[in-house]
């Protein structure tokens, strides 16, 4: 890029994990709308803060309320969706945060470049599998009722595509698993792949001098 310079820092990502006591990586969920991302990705973000672990929870919904917000659902909208949050996520991790997403993320190839744009084991791919009968029957939000309707262009699982994950990392099926015990799923991934500890963190509290 012209007349751009890189900036190197003085605090690198080993000196914020290390001052976080933990690792940091994505952990990148993907599935149709009403296949439980974000319930799943907020019990996780709730037990990890339990634990004393520092993550940041992006919501693909809630994203399309800021940064996000000139974005449609045309395929080429949903790659920058996934471009800039992949990039957000990136951040986060190079802080020594966990960072979880919840985005449909329907593309393949979208979901892959944010996956090359991380050091191996820093990118966790969860898959959130449910039938889509299942997610329809759900509905949390009317869409699929909408859509069916005819009153929503281009949704997912119904006018335009999803592509499941290959070789994701973790494979949850929510229409056999409560939130709760897919929750316990993830954090059971995290302690044997030694991305956190297993015991609790003592409560810690801080006094602000003024
Ligand atoms: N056309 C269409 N297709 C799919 N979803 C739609 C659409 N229009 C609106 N919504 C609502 O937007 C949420 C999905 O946003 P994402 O940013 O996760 O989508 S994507 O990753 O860019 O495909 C999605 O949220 P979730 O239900 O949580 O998945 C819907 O609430
Ligand atoms: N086993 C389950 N796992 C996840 N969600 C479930 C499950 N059973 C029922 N649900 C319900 O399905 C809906 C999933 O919605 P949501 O978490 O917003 O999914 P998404 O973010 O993928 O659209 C919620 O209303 C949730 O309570």
């Amino acid at each position: 890029m012209s007349n751009v310079t890189w900036h190197d820092t003085f605090l690198q990502k080993e000196d914020y994990r290390r001052s976080h006591g933990h690792y940091s990586a994505v952990l990148w969920f993907t599935g149709l709308s009403g296949s439980g991302k974000s319930s799943i990705a907020n019990a996780v973000s709730k037990l990890l803060h339990e634990k004393g672990i520092h993550a940041s929870l992006l919501d693909g919904d809630n994203l399309r309320h800021g940064l996000n917000n000139d974005l449609g659902f045309s395929a080429e909208d949903r790659t920058e969706n996934i471009r800039r949050t992949g990039e957000v996520a990136k951040l986060f991790v190079d802080h020594g945060l966990f960072c979880i997403t919840a985005f449909i993320s329907p593309y393949q190839e979208d979901r892959q470049r944010v996956r090359a744009l991380l050091p191996q084991n820093e990118f966790i791919e969860v898959f959130v599998d449910a039938p889509l009968d299942v997610c329809e029957q759900r509905d949390p939000k009317g869409l699929y009722k909408k859509a069916r309707a005819g009153q929503i262009p281009s949704f997912t699982g119904i006018s335009a595509p999803y592509e499941a994950p290959e070789k994701a990392e973790i494979v949850i099926n929510t229409a056999l698993k409560s939130i709760e015990d897919s929750a316990k799923q993830i954090i059971a991934y995290l302690e044997d792949k030694g991305y956190i500890h297993s015991e609790k963190k003592a409560e810690r509290s801080w006094e602000i001098q003024t």
